[in-house]
């Protein structure tokens, strides 16, 4: 990848209080259009890097480019989007007149405005008091402002902590059209679930370090977890498909395997040759969670 490709580009960071190091050895690029999940354990480092990106606090070592600017530098700040996990408006303000302040601040329109307000599903609150809005609310109007101006970068905080499954929906589908827009992306979130089917990579870090940075499919064949295998035999035939399988036998009916990826195809074929004994199979793939817990607990160890 050039420097060019690059929107964000960290190598060799690190970040220390005194003695401590906080944050050590961090390599990370988001490309244009990239969607990067940031994970970890309650302080691992992310808010950290996230302040280090936007140039709030200075790197003990290393180098950041944001759009090919030192962070904090106003080429750098006009690059970057970022939406806090508390967004903090002035309640007295309406929506509307809160963006606007924000568009004429960012250099932009104020026509820009209302599309805006429209994007996130908030035409019809447009005029009425931040003070009366619910998180919810608050949240989408602070993706409106990370969304005013097109930015290269977009730093998002828990973007989804404590909005309902329609308005996580509604967000994620703004990241997808950023992401399609060029905007490259670094979402921070305990969301694993959320997560796994919305970013094309994931990056976790633990004790300040990086520990994994790579596809989700990449991620799952490194660490060789297990694929579940769970049958449901016929009628009174589960003990004979667990003596002829092996396996767990989960309630009554369910017999559950565990393979390799390579052992996958092989353990199906011995399944078909049972027969009508077996009535279902369901193939559960590691999930993210299972990742997080595998790469996190080699730091651990
Ligand atoms: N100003 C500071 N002085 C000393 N230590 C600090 C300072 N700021 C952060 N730390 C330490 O740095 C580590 C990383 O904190 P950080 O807030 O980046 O974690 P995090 O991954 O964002 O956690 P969380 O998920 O809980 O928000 C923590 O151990 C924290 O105590």
């Amino acid at each position: 990848m050039t420097d060019r490709d690059t929107a964000l580009a960290i190598a060799g960071l690190d970040k220390s209080y005194g003695r401590t190091q906080v944050v050590g050895g961090i390599t990370l690029d988001v490309a244009p259009g990239e969607r990067v999940a940031l994970l970890g354990h309650n302080g691992a480092g992310k808010s950290t890097l996230i302040k280090l990106i936007l140039g709030l606090i200075r790197a003990s070592q290393g180098s950041i480019r944001v759009a090919g600017h030192a962070p904090g530098s106003a080429a750098a700040r006009a690059a970057t989007a970022y939406l806090p996990e508390q967004v903090a408006f002035h309640r007295a303000l309406t929506g509307r007149e809160q963006l606007t302040m924000f568009a004429r601040l960012a250099g932009e329109h104020p026509k820009t405005v209302a599309p805006l307000l429209e994007r996130v599903g908030l035409a019809d609150a447009a005029d009425r008091r931040i003070g009366t809005y619910s998180k919810g609310m608050r949240q989408r109007l602070g993706l409106a402002q990370a969304l005013l101006g097109r930015r290269r970068v977009a730093l998002l905080d828990e973007p989804t902590s404590g909005l309902d499954p329609i308005s996580r929906h509604d967000l994620y589908a703004v990241i997808d059209e950023m992401a399609a827009n060029g905007t490259a992306l670094l979402i921070a979130s305990h969301a694993l679930t959320e997560l796994e089917a919305r970013t094309d990579r994931i990056a976790i870090m633990a004790k300040g370090r990086l520990v994994a940075d790579d596809s989700l499919g990449n991620l799952a064949r490194a660490a060789a977890l297990p694929t579940r295998i769970r049958l449901t035999a016929r009628e009174g035939s589960a003990e004979a498909v667990q003596a002829e399988l092996g396996g767990d036998r989960v309630n009554g009916r369910a017999v559950e395997l565990h393979c390799t990826t390579e052992q996958k195809m092989a353990q199906l074929a011995r399944i078909s040759g049972l027969g009508d004994a077996v009535r279902d199979v369901e193939m559960v793939p590691p999930s993210l969670e299972d990742l997080y817990r595998h790469y996190c607990a080699e730091v651990r160890q």
